[in-house]
């Protein structure tokens, strides 16, 4: 159904082949799962069977793509929409309507179905990504999470045969992501869609490919996914307990792992009385530097955020979870001043931000939101930290000097000539963290930071926000990134309905959990271990 033969990509003269010479086949009514670092051509193999690549993002190609017959270089876009589905990774930037319900329905209109059918599939689609409950609201006023629901139902609406998805599941709750998933699987096994997928959360897409794309430096390498993943670069928490065990070829799913962990299991048991058999609780929670109190927010008629009490600890890194739609980001964006608030005060060292002109705000707390690009907006690298340095009056020079800083720790090499849209997520994510931290805030937000992160650049920023935690800074990060927070949080706060409903421990509330638990403590149940790095520490006796 998918053919890519002998296939090259350059956008720009100046910079290597962004793939080359790619192969790759993917049958009818398969379900192939493209995986692989960040920034090394994944979106840009799906822009080519979608037709984006080279018609909607410049550069050129090579060889040949046909997706159902149809070569995607002879055929627009707009020629091939009866046959692919495209979600791309920002889907609001594909939102042509007003509302969910309309949005859902506008690609069958286009299709010109009829009133009936299309009466049937925007019911059916509604259903499958939970969304009958806001089917009137409007587009604009929708969460991270509800907005990807929206775009994923509706090409799921327009019964494609083939689905092309960009990280459907990156802004998901982990049981939202679940769902999508599995609709998506029923698809394939009932109806023959083919699906082409990227993922970097592999801990959940992987029980699901019948085929595994590995792409590395613009080369791929397909094929069965427990195979590939011995040569993989980027594997799930599964496979790294798998490696350190010495189990090959290595489980691809926490069922798999737990039949062959007896041994691991009784090996821990034993380790030396020093090993954490416990994971460490976290430090209790110094005197307050932040205060919440009373946090309310009205949008529209609805109220969305009700009374909130939190104290954020300086020195700790505190993990904010929710289901889509819960109000993280709302808390978040009401604790920096930047929604209006109904009631409520926020105290970071003596002062509400709410109270400040912006330039003074952002040097009490800086808020990197879920999609960097709404903080950038220059041309280029070098010229948003010029901007940069004039938004927050600091001496010129210093977002520069702060992005080498950071940069070498986050995403490698800061590409200062390039349009922010042309980065990799984890470039961006290093260009809008170092903005926020040139201005020095006491407290720093950051909104969804893994989406887009293979697991090394997670690892990376996870070792970065503990030393700023370390270094005194309160740090919360809003996240559906499970074995992100494994690795990063001391503590977690919950939140469900606009409220928060629960505070604790990061380890307690990570395993006293069914739908956050990470995959080692999945695996290694009953006993306590919550990452791969834990479980190595202790193997060696580090304790
Ligand atoms: N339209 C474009 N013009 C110029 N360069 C681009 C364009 N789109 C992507 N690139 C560059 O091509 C390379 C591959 O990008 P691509 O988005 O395909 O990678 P990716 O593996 O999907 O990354 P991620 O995991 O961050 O989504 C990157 O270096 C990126 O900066
Ligand atoms: N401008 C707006 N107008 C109306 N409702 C809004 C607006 N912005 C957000 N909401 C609603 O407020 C609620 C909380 O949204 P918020 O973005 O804070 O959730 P979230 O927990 O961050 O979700 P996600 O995990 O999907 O990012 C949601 O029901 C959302 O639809």
């Amino acid at each position: 159904m998918i053919l890519l033969d002998q296939v090259s990509v350059r956008y720009r003269r100046s910079e290597p082949l962004v793939l080359r010479n790619v192969d790759l086949t993917v049958g009818e009514g398969e379900l192939a799962v493209v995986a692989g670092p960040t920034g090394t051509g994944k979106s840009t193999l799906l822009g080519c069977v979608a037709g984006l690549v080279p018609h909607f993002t410049g550069g050129v190609v090579h060889g040949r793509v046909v997706v159902g017959g149809r070569d995607t270089r002879t055929h627009r876009p707009g020629d091939l929409a009866d046959l692919i589905g495209y979600v791309g990774q920002d889907p609001a930037a594909g939102f042509v309507t007003d509302t969910v319900e309309d949005e859902v329905a506008y690609g069958l209109e286009c299709l010109g179905t009829a009133q009936p059918v299309m009466r049937r599939r925007v019911e059916d689609a509604l259903d499958l990504l939970s969304l009958a409950a806001l089917r009137s609201r409007r587009l604009r006023g929708l969460s991270g999470g509800e907005r990807q629901r929206v775009a994923i139902a509706a090409v799921l609406a327009t019964g494609s045969r083939v689905l092309v998805l960009d990280e459907p599941t990156s802004a998901l709750d982990p049981g939202g992501a679940e769902d999508v998933l599995a609709a998506v699987h029923r698809l394939v096994h009932d109806l023959g869609v083919t699906v082409l997928m990227t993922e970097h959360r592999l801990e959940r897409a992987l029980q699901f490919a019948d085929q595994l794309v590995l792409v590395e430096d613009g080369r791929v390498l397909a094929g069965e996914p427990s195979l590939l993943m011995e040569v993989s670069a980027v594997r799930p928490p599964v496979v790294e307990l798998a490696r350190l065990a010495g189990w090959s070829p290595p489980p691809v799913t926490v069922r798999d792992a737990r039949r062959r962990a007896d041994r691991l299991r009784h090996d821990l048991a034993a380790a030396p009385p020093s090993s954490p058999r416990e994971p460490a609780p976290g430090p209790p929670p110094a005197p307050g530097r932040v205060r919440i109190r009373g946090l309310t927010v009205r949008r529209g008629r609805r109220q969305v955020l009700h009374d909130a009490d939190l104290d954020i600890p300086a020195g700790v890194v505190v993990a904010l979870m929710g289901r889509n739609g819960a109000g993280k980001s709302t808390l978040l964006s009401a604790s920096a001043g930047l929604v209006a608030r109904e009631g409520g005060v926020v105290d970071v060292d003596g002062a509400d931000p709410a109270d400040l002109p912006a330039q003074q705000a952002i040097r009490l707390v800086g808020l990197v939101p879920d999609d960097p690009r709404l903080l950038l907006r220059a041309s280029s690298v070098a010229d948003e930290c010029v901007g940069a340095d004039d938004d927050t009056g600091v001496t010129p020079g210093a977002t520069r000097r702060m992005l080498a800083r950071i940069a070498p720790g986050l995403a490698g090499a800061h590409r200062v000539n390039h349009h922010p849209d042309d980065l990799s997520e984890g470039e961006r994510l290093t260009l809008a963290m170092a903005v926020i931290l040139t201005a020095g805030p006491s407290l720093l937000l950051l909104d969804e930071p893994t989406r887009g992160l293979d697991y090394a650049a997670k690892s990376r920023l996870s070792a970065m926000l503990r030393s700023f935690a370390a270094s005194g800074l309160a740090v919360v990060v809003a996240t559906h990134d499970v074995e992100f927070v494994a690795d990063v949080a001391d503590r977690v706060v919950t939140m469900a309905g606009g409220r928060i409903v629960a505070e604790g421990p990061a380890a307690d509330v990570l395993l006293s959990s069914y739908v956050h638990t990470p995959q080692v403590a999945k695996v290694l149940r009953p006993h306590r271990w919550l990452t791969v790095g834990a479980v190595a520490s202790a193997m060696k006796g580090e304790g």
